[in-house]
């Protein structure tokens, strides 16, 4: 007997032709699993979707659509042991990317059949979940201003032009980030708090990696004293980012937390996998092994924390 698979597919992300990826989604998957097709609507999310599926106990569900979409299906999984397979078709593939998981059609479908699935961590930030990360400054002022209009019109682009206008902009404040064994104050102008990140999110990327399964939280803290140094610094950032290599750099740190209380002075906005969900504080919490997920099986490797970089940082051990 075949296995049966709910299949959430929005028809209008990112670029592509979706007629085309639905016809190649269904040749590769429907000789293996039942298929229950539905459509995200402008009105009906992906989350609802998933919500429903879930309710009707589904055995598997697939998401195929921008990061939107599939982050919203994820979060529905959270907890629940049903394996989530993404199928990326949209503009960034932050999730996809972040997991290992190939962001074409075919590729990905082809993971799913492979059957090989993985728990890796959630999370809550506040009282919502969150997969990939959130950002507190800098990524959420470039989230923001990359708006769909943009993003549709130069895609990927969008988010890198709106950086580098952030870049020109960027304004620091003071943060105080609780772990459960260190109380953090330090001027920055970015903290970015990852469960998973692809290798692009360079805000997250003080450690080599961030890593899915550990249990714990990445946080990246930023903190250049210029423009000019904001500037060098996410160069740098963006280089490590491509060759997949750790900072060492005057103005960045990181450390690794199972939970962290984020408050700043003044307010900070704070975006969640993608959206804008409100402002500082922020509590954020690990989900070890949270969501089962379809992805090819690979090695992470390990990486400490750095928090001598940071000027005028000031860490109490408690
Ligand atoms: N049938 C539909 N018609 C119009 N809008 C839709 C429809 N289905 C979903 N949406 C909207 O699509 C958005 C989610 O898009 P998603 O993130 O999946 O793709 P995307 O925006 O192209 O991807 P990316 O963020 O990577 O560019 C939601 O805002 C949702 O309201």
């Amino acid at each position: 007997m075949k296995r049966s698979a709910c299949l959430i597919f929005n028809s209008v992300a990112g670029q592509g032709d979706s007629d085309q990826d639905l016809a190649m989604i269904k040749s590769i998957l429907e000789p293996e699993f039942d298929l229950d097709i539905q459509f995200t609507t402008k009105e009906v999310s992906g989350g609802e979707l998933a919500r429903q599926a879930v309710e009707g106990h589904a055995e598997i569900i697939l998401a195929s659509g921008g990061d939107g979409t599939v982050s919203a299906v994820a979060e529905a999984l959270i907890n629940t042991d049903i394996p989530l397979g993404a199928i990326s078709r949209g503009t960034a593939n932050a999730f996809a990317n972040a997991l290992g998981i190939p962001d074409t059609v075919e590729a990905a479908c082809k993971v799913i059949v492979d059957g090989a699935t993985r728990k890796v961590d959630a999370a809550m930030c506040n009282d919502k979940p969150m997969i990939l990360l959130a950002g507190v400054g800098f990524e959420a002022e470039t989230v923001e201003d990359a708006d769909r209009e943009a993003k549709d019109r130069l895609g990927m682009l969008a988010y890198v032009l709106s950086g580098l206008k952030q870049l020109r902009e960027m304004t620091q404040f003071t943060a105080e980030i609780e772990t459960p064994d260190k109380i953090i104050t330090v001027d920055t102008a970015a903290v970015t708090i990852a469960n998973a990140a692809p290798p692009s999110s360079v805000l997250a990327r003080g450690t080599a990696g961030v890593i899915f399964d550990d249990g714990l939280l990445d946080i990246t803290i930023l903190s250049p004293q210029t423009a000019a140094g904001a500037i060098a610094t996410s160069i740098q950032l963006l280089q490590s980012a491509a060759n997949e290599e750790t900072v060492e750099r005057e103005g960045v740190g990181y450390l690794r937390a199972k939970w962290v209380k984020v408050t700043t002075d003044p307010s900070q906005k704070v975006v969640l996998d993608g959206e804008i969900i409100g402002k500082t504080p922020i509590e954020v919490k690990c989900i070890p092994g949270g969501l089962t997920v379809f992805v090819p099986l690979e090695s992470e490797e390990q990486a400490d924390e750095q928090l001598d970089n940071l000027p005028g940082i000031d860490v109490k051990l408690k």
